[in-house]
């Protein structure tokens, strides 16, 4: 069974804004509320690809009964520990430009964190862990790494998509999948990822830390994805684009998904960014239907020679 970790959960407050101006009244012309945070979001698109898993995390207050009750109606297993404060408000601002502002998260006292180390402890080895997001001020800046030493000591699968010292603690705790944007793993290595071939090179120096599969997102750029075998590159499709909240969450669930399917590592890297482009010609998460029909117009070429 695949589960999902999401540490800070969050209300995704989409709106869109026709020409917003900082310092003024504005007004919305749409908006959204959707459940968020990276692992849920993961979740939402595995059970939308019929692959089961169920979310786990923490979720408090109204909002976090808005997200239980929101995953509840769509199918998703879940089973977050209830905390005492709310969990976050995620602004997402859609105007000429996509702005997000995201909360600190609530309070985990340390009795929750126990909790949830007991939940990590009953996994076994035919179950994988998606770590996912940040994590909330109030717990350990370990914690990703700790779960990452449960998992390889009980020969639990893990994936990882987080920043800077989350993601790079745990390399050598050899993950099955990483997968940064860019942007993230230029700060992981202190560079600017620039270019296709930036993100080769330095995705393999993942790989040497310890990953077992690396997926760097490069947004509108496509995707590179690399491990002993394969070093691939995708290109994606031009098209306006309506959100690309939870397109790189989109990547892993497509990829897991692919992978649980027993798919080759092509097929599923190509199923990967067919789902974080979706994703992001959607206002919501990717549906299967829209993934199938951006499939073929994904391009895989082999990135050796780089
Ligand atoms: N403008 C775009 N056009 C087409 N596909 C896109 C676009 N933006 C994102 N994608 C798709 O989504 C994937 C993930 O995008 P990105 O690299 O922005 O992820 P991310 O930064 O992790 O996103 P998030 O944190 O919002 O989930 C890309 O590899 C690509 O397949
Ligand atoms: O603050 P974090 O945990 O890094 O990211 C949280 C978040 O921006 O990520 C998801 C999109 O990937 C959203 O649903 C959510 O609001």
């Amino acid at each position: 069974m695949i589960y999902t970790l999401t540490l800070n959960p969050s209300v995704d407050y989409i709106a869109k804004v026709d020409g917003f101006e900082e310092g003024k009244l504005n007004r919305t012309k749409e908006e959204t509320f959707l459940p968020g945070g990276k692992g849920i979001n993961v979740s939402r698109v595995l059970t939308r690809l019929g692959v089961a898993n169920k979310a786990l995390g923490f979720a408090g207050g109204f909002t976090g009964d808005f997200i239980r009750s929101f995953l509840n109606d769509e199918g998703v297993l879940n089973h977050f520990i209830s905390v005492p404060t709310p969990s976050r408000i995620n602004l997402k601002l859609k105007s000429q430009k996509e702005t997000e502002l995201n909360g600190n998260g609530p309070i985990i006292p340390n009795e929750h964190l126990q909790e949830l180390f007991v939940q990590i402890q009953e996994l076994n080895n035919r179950d994988t862990l998606i770590l996912a997001g940040s994590i909330p001020k109030s717990v350990p800046s370990t914690t990703y790494k700790d779960i990452a030493e449960l998992c390889q000591s009980r020969d639990v699968r893990f994936v990882i998509d987080a920043e800077k010292g989350l993601l790079s603690s745990v390399l050598a705790n050899h993950p099955y999948l990483v997968k940064p944007n860019h942007h993230e793993l230029g700060e992981i290595y202190g560079t600017n990822i620039e270019s296709v071939k930036d993100a080769i090179h330095y995705g393999r120096l993942m790989l040497k830390d310890g990953a077992v599969n690396v997926m760097v997102s490069m947004g509108e750029q496509g995707a590179v994805f690399l491990n002993k075998d394969h070093t691939l590159v995708a290109k994606v499709p031009n098209r306006a684009v309506k959100s690309t909240v939870g397109a790189g969450d989109s990547t892993v669930a497509g990829f897991m998904a692919s992978i649980d399917k027993n798919h080759s590592m092509k097929h599923a890297f190509q199923f990967a960014v067919a789902s974080g482009s979706a994703t992001a010609f959607s206002l919501d998460l990717c549906t299967r239907q829209k993934i199938v029909e951006i499939y073929d117009e994904i391009r895989i070429e082999t990135g050796e020679g780089q």
